[in-house]
């Protein structure tokens, strides 16, 4: 029943933050299985931008961390770009890794560049290991790496993955600098297609209300048997306790989807019904 979601991967041009050896790119290439093309931009909003103005036809964006929680400039994005739909997520763990120029040493290094995710991610490890160092934010790991190779000086060193030690040329000092073990990020993949109705691992909605109506619209979910796997808050902007509910869910089908919505207080929009890899 409805539509599902279809991908060519061969045919995909994907959009993502750059440059490359982020963990966007992991997850493209995850997501594409290795197929396709990718094309870098500086900032997620470009990413997005190049989707909606076609030079590509998907984008793929973080969406969440497990410890830096959900990346809030980026929810603002799919938030903001009415007309994309969301056709996938992937889950990627992150293991962090502290990179620096060939024959650095920690007693060297007084600046760390990364990602505001890297930062949040190796919190814990430089407060023990670098706590005078200053903390520079990238607008992405490899950015920092690029930084770091770039400006060979060797008191410096970014937080990203270990695949940034061989594109940039640069030397794991420490690996595994990640709070948690458990650390993983949420990436959503966006394409501008009708967003797709056929039941699958998740489906996804913005609800945009006032917040007293959410325990309404979370016990009628309940009653329908389908299960809240993240909700996320922005504000509307319009006057305090107006929020968007950025609202991911599993064992939802796109019918139980349209019950919540008829007698609801919320504005809703529809994201889509996709997999997780
Ligand atoms: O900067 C990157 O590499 C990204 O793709 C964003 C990010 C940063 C840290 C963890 C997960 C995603």
């Amino acid at each position: 029943e409805g539509t599902p979601v279809q991908i060519d991967c061969d045919a995909a041009t994907v959009s993502y933050l750059g440059p490359e050896g982020t963990y966007t790119q992991e997850a493209c290439e995850k997501f594409f299985d290795g197929k396709g093309s990718y094309l870098p931009y500086e900032t997620v909003p470009k990413a997005v931008q190049a989707l909606t103005e076609g030079e590509s036809n998907y984008a793929v964006i973080p969406q969440e961390n497990t410890i830096g929680g959900a990346v809030i400039d980026y929810v603002d994005t799919l938030i903001a770009n009415e007309n994309v739909s969301v056709v996938g997520e992937v889950e990627l763990p992150i293991s962090q890794n502290l990179l620096v120029l060939p024959g650095t040493a920690l007693e060297n290094i007084k600046t760390v560049y990364s990602h505001k995710q890297g930062i949040a991610q190796g919190k814990e490890w430089l407060a023990k290991n670098l706590p005078n160092a200053d903390v520079i934010e990238a607008s992405s790991t490899a950015e920092g790496a690029k930084t770091v190779a770039d400006g060979k000086d060797k008191s410096c060193a970014a937080i990203a993955s270990a695949g940034c030690a061989d594109v940039y040329g640069l030397e794991i000092l420490a690996a595994g600098i990640q709070n948690n073990d458990k650390n993983k990020t949420r990436f959503y993949v966006l394409s501008k297609d009708v967003p797709a109705t056929a039941a699958s691992d998740r489906l996804a909605f913005i609800a945009s209300g006032s917040a007293k109506d959410l325990p309404k619209l979370t016990a009628e979910m309940d009653k329908l048997g389908i299960t809240l796997v993240a909700l996320h808050d922005r504000p509307e902007k319009t006057e305090l306790g107006n929020y968007h509910y950025l609202i991911e869910c599993s064992a939802c089908s796109y019918e139980n989807y349209q019950k919540l919505t008829q007698d609801s207080n919320f504005t809703f929009r529809y994201l889509g019904s996709y997999s997780v890899k």
